[in-house]
């Protein structure tokens, strides 16, 4: 999977590094207090850290239980808890430097990071909101980098209504805030594209899921 990556690159003498957030953050308030800030192109040399996460981190397969059946679950895992120490140095620069932007007006740093691989577009991840712990009852912040081949992020509220689509591209980073996890939904779709594999960073808070 890495190699049919590597022969779709961009360029690789980029260094790897973190790019200003600041004034370079775009937010859009979306109905019933949720929000989304964008922030294309946050990582340089995004190739490196794909690379160095497609071989370092040990990658799981989960299954799920659907009704009666017990399903794959389309894309790989791996979830860092709390104080366990990440798969790269820079998600930790990533992570400080989410903490000196987001810290005063989230009101606790980001604790933990998942991360999910999309091996190609039969990949994807269902209409869902994060709300496992305290997004299903308060304003939070989940932040969100992607490396790799670019997918859609679709968003739509609650209750029914149009989505919104963001393509997430090498290096993006998107943060979903506000209430956007208890009142909107999210999901990675499944494209019929030829699409390579993408590697998804998503950065909660203390018991946010
Ligand atoms: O792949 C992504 O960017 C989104 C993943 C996601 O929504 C989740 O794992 O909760
Ligand atoms: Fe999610």
């Amino acid at each position: 999977m890495t190699a049919a990556f590597q022969a779709s690159l961009l360029a690789l003498d980029e260094e790897l590094g973190l790019g200003p957030l600041g004034g370079t953050v775009r937010r859009t308030h979306l109905a019933h207090g949720a929000w989304i800030d964008l922030r294309p192109g946050w990582l340089t040399g995004a190739d490196t850290l794909f690379e160095r996460l497609a071989e370092r981190v040990p990658w799981r397969a989960e299954r799920r239980r659907m009704y009666d059946k017990v399903v794959d679950v389309p894309r790989l895992l791996k979830f860092y808890d709390e104080g366990e120490p990440l798969p790269d140095p820079l998600l930790d620069d990533a992570r400080r430097a989410l903490d000196a932007h987001y810290g005063e007006e989230l009101g606790e740093p980001f604790r933990t990071a998942g991360l999910c691989f999309y091996r190609d577009g039969r990949d994807s991840v269902t209409w869902h909101g994060d709300t496992i712990g305290r997004g299903s009852a308060e304003d939070t912040m989940v932040a969100i980098i992607s490396v790799g081949s670019p997918r859609s992020l679709l968003l739509r509220p609650r209750g029914g209504g149009p989505s919104l689509r963001h393509d997430l591209g090498h290096g993006d980073l998107i943060v979903m805030g506000g209430s956007c996890q208890r009142t909107w939904e999210h999901a990675i779709p499944k494209t019929s594209r030829p699409s390579g594999p993408r590697i998804s960073i998503q950065f909660r808070p203390h018991d946010v899921r």
